[in-house]
């Protein structure tokens, strides 16, 4: 594994009966971005990020974590992760200042300086119960617990789900900053493009379990576009994927397709039939099944 990369995943796969909520996932993560993972409700997020954590076994795959490749992630590796789930379960009688001795305990690192500094910066009130504060200072002060034993790679589960927009806001520049002030590396699930787009150097999504995308959104934006025709059932020339078929509100049929942003210029389809796509409607033809023709 080139030093690089922080974490891989190998064919990561996880089934719940008959549904398989993590199917072959190959996830890259390299050291100090801030990489996004995008999913609609059900996707099978929340599932990868428990394998990564250990806190669910995978059925198949493994995954390579600081270049230790394991089928389950264990108490050694978690030292290197901080994770912040997506409730925020804490001693409700405790305060913030309790819970961090309580979790100082099981982290060699804890460094108490910073936990009172990200509190500080968090606007999390040292003394106040948990049970007191409101859910979006809960998920500060999650985040507060899950950096001070500085891990080199931080799992955050929809920790925006419950904001306001303008706690939102706030909780992501906190990320953003702590990525770049402490060279950490952070993997955040998100179903909002546009929050992933404010904060993601690089970006994956996930639909059905599988992942469909993997890259900057530069590359995401220049290689998927629409084309509008009249004959769908033309093969497509080697180097081009089908991401989706769509009827358009027209009653036409098209095809969202992705190639290297090079073989656009190539002249495949007439420019007349090639319609750029905004960044949420690239997400959506990802996130859903084909339109019937
Ligand atoms: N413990 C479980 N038992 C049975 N099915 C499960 C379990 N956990 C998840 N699933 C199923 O696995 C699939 C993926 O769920 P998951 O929670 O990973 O998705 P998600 O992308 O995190 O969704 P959300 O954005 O709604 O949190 C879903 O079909 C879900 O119903």
């Amino acid at each position: 594994m080139s030093s690089d990369v922080i974490l891989r995943t190998h064919g990561l796969t996880r089934a719940f009966h008959q549904v398989k909520a993590v199917d072959g996932v190959d996830l890259e993560l390299r050291r100090g971005e801030v990489y996004g993972f995008l999913g609609r409700n059900g996707a099978g997020k929340t599932t990868t990020l428990r394998m990564l954590m250990g806190i669910l076994r995978a059925d198949q795959g493994e995954i390579e974590l600081m270049g230790e490749r394991v089928r389950r992630v264990g108490i050694a590796q978690k030292r290197h992760l901080g994770y912040v789930s997506q409730e925020q379960v804490f001693y409700p009688w405790m305060t913030a200042r309790e819970l961090g001795r309580f979790v100082s305990g099981f982290f060699a690192q804890w460094d108490d300086t910073e936990f009172q500094r990200l509190l500080r910066v968090l606007d999390v009130p040292e003394t106040r119960k948990a049970a007191q504060l409101s859910g979006g200072t809960r998920m500060k002060l999650g985040l507060a617990l899950a950096l001070a034993h500085r891990p080199p790679l931080l799992i955050l589960d929809e920790p925006t789900a419950g904001l306001d927009p303008v706690a939102r806001r706030e909780f992501l520049d906190i990320l953003r900053d702590q990525v770049r002030r402490e060279g950490q590396t952070a993997l955040f699930s998100s179903h909002l493009v546009g929050e992933v787009e404010e904060v993601a150097h690089r970006i994956g999504i996930l639909h059905e379990g599988r992942l469909r995308f993997q890259g900057s959104l530069d590359t995401l934006r220049q290689s998927t576009r629409r084309v509008v025709e009249e004959a769908m059932g033309a093969p497509l020339p080697a180097g081009w994927t089908l991401v989706r078929r769509e009827r358009l509100e027209d009653g036409r049929m098209a095809r969202v397709l992705f190639a290297e942003p090079e073989a656009w210029s190539t002249g495949a389809f007439p420019p007349e039939t090639v319609e750029p796509l905004s960044l949420e409607n690239i997400f959506l033809a990802y996130a859903r099944r084909s339109d019937e023709s």
